[in-house]
This record gives structure tokens, C-alpha cells and sequence, in this order.
């Protein structure tokens, strides 16, 4: 029976690339692009299809910043499968990000050189906004709608049949010092990014407790430091272009600049080929790229307690209640 793959923000980036390798694995999936600009999918489309004329790409329209889109979407996935094998949780979004140069240079000169240019901990910040649903764009965007959808999907993702899998697309820029449980939106912080990843990989590990056993397995993933459009916002091409012979010099200290969206989507195809079983419920696998360009991937503990991702679980199962039953624009 072909498999079901769907991937968000599947149209660019980390997304498209990892479209490009799971169709070179498996020609015979039934590959789903959910995206939320139906000009940007056709054409990911028709690029996927250049190199795999048999393939078989849907298409489905999905904003998952938008609660009634999430939910229309599911409708339609449920019409149109019967089971979901993989679904990459995968669109991301760092509106208005801003480097904090004074803290690049005290960094450049410390003992945390290299962490710094792995993580971006202290560098960045962001401006969120509220989204159409009154919501934290950045929150319901790289996590609340990745969560409704995979609650609407759980008639196809939890059988006792079959195995699911789903996949996180997260951040080594996920930090527990960024993420509040007091305010989960991050309303009242500068780094909603942070926030959101950290957010990620917490629902992950509850994921993984309450629904291993009906057949559902949660993995996350950091893809690297990639150059797409998301890391074109935070400086402007031409830029990255002048910095590129650094960035390979930086390579030699840290295998984390994967560059790349072939070399970063390493860890969510290498996730594609294992057995969810044999894999670590509470690690982060890592894109790596050596010096050499050699592609591997590495699991690393990620730094969450035994108590606070179900915390979280209930609070995004409480907004979920909240949200559909306030289906008007801005209540929340
Ligand atoms: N690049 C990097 O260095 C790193 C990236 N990541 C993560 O990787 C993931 C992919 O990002 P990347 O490939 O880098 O960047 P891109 O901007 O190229 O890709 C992001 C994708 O998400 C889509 N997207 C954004 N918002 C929405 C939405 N509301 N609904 C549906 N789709 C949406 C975008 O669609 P559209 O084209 O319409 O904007 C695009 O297809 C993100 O989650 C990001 O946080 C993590 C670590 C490092
Ligand atoms: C101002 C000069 C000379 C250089 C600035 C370099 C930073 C822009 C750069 C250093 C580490 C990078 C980084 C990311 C963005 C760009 C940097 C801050 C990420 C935060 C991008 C998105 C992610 O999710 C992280 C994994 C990246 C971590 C490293």
C-alpha cells in the first residue's frame, strides 16, 4: 500500500528539499504539499515533477497561522486519505528579526564563540503581532496549528494498524529561558521564536507518552544553520554571499552550518528510514555537515523535565476547546 506523506511549508526551503529527497527514496509515495500560497505549491509541484514524472504530488491549502484553514484542511485530508504515514510539521515563520551586533562581537571574543554561531542564543529577536484569530502569529504558526492539526488528523495518525509519525521541524534557538508557561503565546517577550521551537520540542515528548501506544510517534529535528528565505530575512542575500567563504571556515569549528536545504533536511530524511521504535523519544537529531561536506546526523538530549511538557499538553488542549468554540475572528 503507497504511503502518505504530508509536509507543511512544503513549497521552499528545508521543505521543498526534503520533498525532492523523499521522492528520490520512493517514487511511489503519495507525497502531500500543504501550503498557504497555491502559486508558490504548483510550482514546487511542477519542480518536483520535473525530476519525478511519475510521481504522485497532491496539493492541499493550508495556513497553519489560521485556525479555520487548519481545520478546513484536516477536513479535506481526512476526505482524501486513509491514513497519514508521515506528516512533517515543518512551516516556520521569524517575523522582523533583528541581531543584536553588540552581543555577535562580545560573543566572537568569548569561550562561547561556537555555541553562539550553533544557536543564536542572546543574538536574536523578533517583533510578533497578533494573527486574524487573536492569537500570537508566531505561536499559533510554528506550533498551535501544527497541535490542532494533529488533533484533527488523530482518527488517521492513531490506528492500531499501523504505525504514524510525526516530525518536527524545530531549532537549536529553542531555549527554555525563552519559553514561560505563565504566557505559553510569549505575548510579553522579545523572542517568540525561541519560545515556539522550546514549545516544539516539549509537545514532542508528550506526544510521544500519551500516544506511542495507540501507534503515534513524535520526533524533532534542527535542520542546521540553512540558507533560505527564513535566514535571508535575518540579513538580506548579498550579504550571506559576501560572509559565504566564513561560513565554510566556520564549518571547520562547527558541524551545525549545514547551508544547504539538501543538507539540512538530512535529519527529517534520515528519520524517514528508521524504525520509531529504535529511536529516542526525548532527542534532538541534528543535521550536521563536516568540513569535507560529509551529511550526518546526531541525536542530542534535548533539556526538558519529566512534568512540564504535560503541563503544556493540557494548556494547548484548553486553547484548543477555547478556540473552536469561539470560532469568531479576535476572541481570544
Ligand atoms: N533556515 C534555517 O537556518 C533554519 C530553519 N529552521 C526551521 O525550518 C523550517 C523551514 O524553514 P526554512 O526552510 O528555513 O524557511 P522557508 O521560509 O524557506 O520555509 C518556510 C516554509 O513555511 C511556510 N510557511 C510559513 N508560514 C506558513 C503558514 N502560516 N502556513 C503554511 N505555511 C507557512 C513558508 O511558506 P511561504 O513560502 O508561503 O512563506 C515556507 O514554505 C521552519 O520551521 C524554520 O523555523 C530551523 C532551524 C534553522
Ligand atoms: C553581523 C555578522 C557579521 C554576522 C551575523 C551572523 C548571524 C546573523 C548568524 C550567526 C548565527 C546564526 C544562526 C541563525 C541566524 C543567523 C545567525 C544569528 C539561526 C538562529 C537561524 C534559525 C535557527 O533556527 C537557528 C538554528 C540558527 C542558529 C545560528
Amino acid at each position: 500500500m503507497e504511503r502518505v506523506v504530508i509536509v507543511t511549508g512544503a513549497n521552499s526551503g528545508i521543505g521543498l528539499a526534503l520533498c525532492e529527497r523523499l521522492l528520490t527514496e520512493d517514487v511511489q509515495l503519495r507525497l502531500c504539499l500543504a501550503c498557504r500560497n497555491m502559486q508558490r505549491a504548483e510550482a514546487a509541484r511542477a519542480a518536483l515533477l520535473t525530476s519525478h514524472a511519475d510521481a504522485h504530488v497532491d496539493l492541499l491549502h493550508l495556513d497553519v497561522g489560521s485556525m479555520k484553514s487548519v481545520l478546513d484542511a484536516a477536513q479535506e485530508v481526512k476526505t482524501r486519505y486513509r491514513k497519514v504515514d508521515f506528516l512533517y510539521l515543518n512551516a516556520g515563520i521569524m517575523p522582523n528579526p533583528q541581531v543584536n551586533i553588540g552581543a555577535f562581537f562580545k560573543g566572537l571574543l568569548s569561550r562561547n564563540a561556537i555555541r553562539m554561531f550553533s544557536t543564536a542564543e542572546g543574538l536574536l529577536t523578533q517583533q510578533d503581532r497578533l494573527n486574524a484569530d487573536g492569537l500570537q502569529e508566531v505561536f499559533a504558526t510554528n506550533l498551535f496549528g501544527h497541535f490542532l492539526l494533529i488533533r484533527e488528523l488523530e482518527p488517521l495518525l492513531c490506528q492500531s494498524s499501523h504505525t504514524s509519525r510525526v516530525v518536527w521541524t524545530s531549532s537549536s534557538n529553542a531555549s527554555h529561558s525563552a519559553f514561560s508557561m505563565e504566557d505559553i503565546q510569549h505575548r510579553n517577550g522579545t523572542e517568540p521564536y525561541s519560545s515556539s521551537k522550546y514549545a516544539s520540542d516539549m509537545l514532542s515528548v508528550a506526544l510521544n507518552r500519551q500516544k506511542n501506544s495507540q501507534g503515534l510517534f513524535s520526533s524533532v529535528i534542527c535542520p542546521g544553520l540553512v540558507m533560505t528565505n527564513l535566514t535571508y530575512g535575518i540579513v538580506p542575500s548579498f550579504f550571506w554571499t559576501l560572509i559565504m567563504p566564513i561560513m565554510y571556515l566556520i564549518r571547520v569549528f562547527t558541524n551545525t552550518f549545514t547551508i544547504s536545504p539538501y543538507n539540512g533536511a538530512e535529519a527529517l530524511f534520515w528519520l524517514f528510514l528508521q524504525k520509531p521504535e529504535s529511536l529516542d523519544p526525548r532527542a534532538k537529531y541534528h543535521s550536521l555537515t563536516s568540513a569535507l561536506g560529509r551529511n550526518y546526523v546526531q541525536p542530542q538530549q534535548m533539556d526538558v523535565d519529566n512534568e512540564t511538557p504535560e503541563v503544556l499538553f493540557a494548556k494547548l488542549l484548553e486553547l484548543e476547546n477555547f478556540v473552536k468554540k469561539n470560532d469568531h475572528v479576535g476572541y481570544i
